[in-house]
């Protein structure tokens, strides 16, 4: 049944922060989705129900409930449809539950990539694009730039996306696949992840409980607005070759504790700090150099950190009690 959604785009983790994102701006743009998604509960599924409705509300959109580490699943879901790209967005990303569960972060973000490249190699998908992470680039000199070694990760999260990102420089030599990988920074929006620290620090916030801070707040990062990640990811689905691209806000790494303060002023109230230790696979700063963004995809990121954090404040407000009864 190849035919009718020859080009369309496969989108995988469609019910994810990014990847929902991503699907929202290529049905703006008037491609078809076909949105993958196992909703698997690392975090509060009501979250990622709540993405999904909106775009199973779509027209283009078509939801396939599926888990990519299912391989015969994910061989039919190629020989159903045919794709002119598979952005594979699906991924197991908490830095630090990785250490607890490392397993899953092997299975989903390795050899479920491998099922999705073994499928497009034999369908002949032209592109893929991988989503990876600045978690790669610990131990580096900042601002981090592309060419740096990523030899020494802190996580099994970050060890499984080096894993990932090779094998499909494997494939691309192997079989001529085109691949884009895009390394993201710290990615926060509306209807973002509660395992991190933006929707947290929010959430906590507004509802006066104390914030839980691993260390003393000095850790830095170069967050990025879901909607420039997202833009960028399709930007990086033109054919390149191979080719790794940093996707942050490229500006001075911003602390935590200067976040928090960002956050106070959006909500009007004070937070209560509660410290405790720093995690050992905690990096402590990021900080992207996205030069190569702007040449090969004349890619800049346009919403500060103050007016995304005014829009996920926004978000939160608009959503609740819906948005305080996620589980943190
Ligand atoms: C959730 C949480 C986090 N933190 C701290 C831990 C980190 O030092 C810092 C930022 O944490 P997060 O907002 O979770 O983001 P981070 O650890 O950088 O990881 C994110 O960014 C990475 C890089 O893009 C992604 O690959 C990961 O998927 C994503 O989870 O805040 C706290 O102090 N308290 C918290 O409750």
């Amino acid at each position: 049944m190849e035919d009718e959604s020859a080009s369309s785009a496969l989108v995988t983790g469609c019910a994810g922060l990014i990847a929902s994102r991503t699907a929202d701006l290529l049905l703006d743009a008037g491609v078809p989705v076909v949105g993958v998604d196992n909703l698997n509960d690392y975090y509060d599924v009501a979250l990622k129900l709540h993405r999904l409705d909106r775009l199973r509300s779509r027209k283009g959109f078509t939801f396939v409930g599926i888990d990519i580490e299912d391989k015969p699943a994910v061989d039919k879901l190629f020989s159903e449809h045919a794709f002119s790209v598979a952005y594979n967005l699906a991924a197991r990303a908490g830095v630090r539950y990785s250490i607890e569960n490392p397993h899953v972060y092997f299975s989903t973000n390795v050899v479920g990539s491998l099922n999705l490249l073994e499928a497009i190699r034999r369908h002949g998908t032209k592109k893929y694009v991988l989503a990876s992470t600045s978690s790669l680039y610990a131990g580096q000199p900042m601002p981090f730039i592309e060419t740096l070694p990523v030899n020494t990760p802190l996580s099994p999260y970050a060890a499984s996306k080096k894993a990932s990102e090779v094998l499909a420089y494997t494939y691309h030599q192997l079989f001529g696949i085109d691949v884009s990988i895009v390394r993201y920074f710290t990615v926060y929006g509306p209807a973002g992840r509660p395992d991190m620290s933006v929707f947290r620090f929010i959430r906590w916030i507004d509802q006066g409980d104390p914030i839980q801070v691993y260390g003393d707040g000095s850790q830095a990062r170069d967050f990025t607005y879901v909607d420039d990640i997202a833009r960028g990811t399709i930007d990086a689905s033109r054919p390149l070759g191979y080719e790794i691209i940093n996707l942050g806000g490229g500006n001075n790494p911003v602390t935590l504790l200067e976040l928090i303060g960002k956050i106070e002023r959006q909500l009007d109230k004070e937070a209560v700090i509660q410290h405790h230790p720093f995690h050992r696979a905690d990096m402590k700063v990021t900080w992207a150099n996205i030069d190569k963004a702007a040449r090969l995809l004349e890619w800049r990121p346009e919403v500060s950190l103050d007016d995304g954090i005014a829009r996920t404040v926004r978000w939160y407000r608009d959503n609740l009690p819906f948005a305080a009864k996620i589980k943190v």
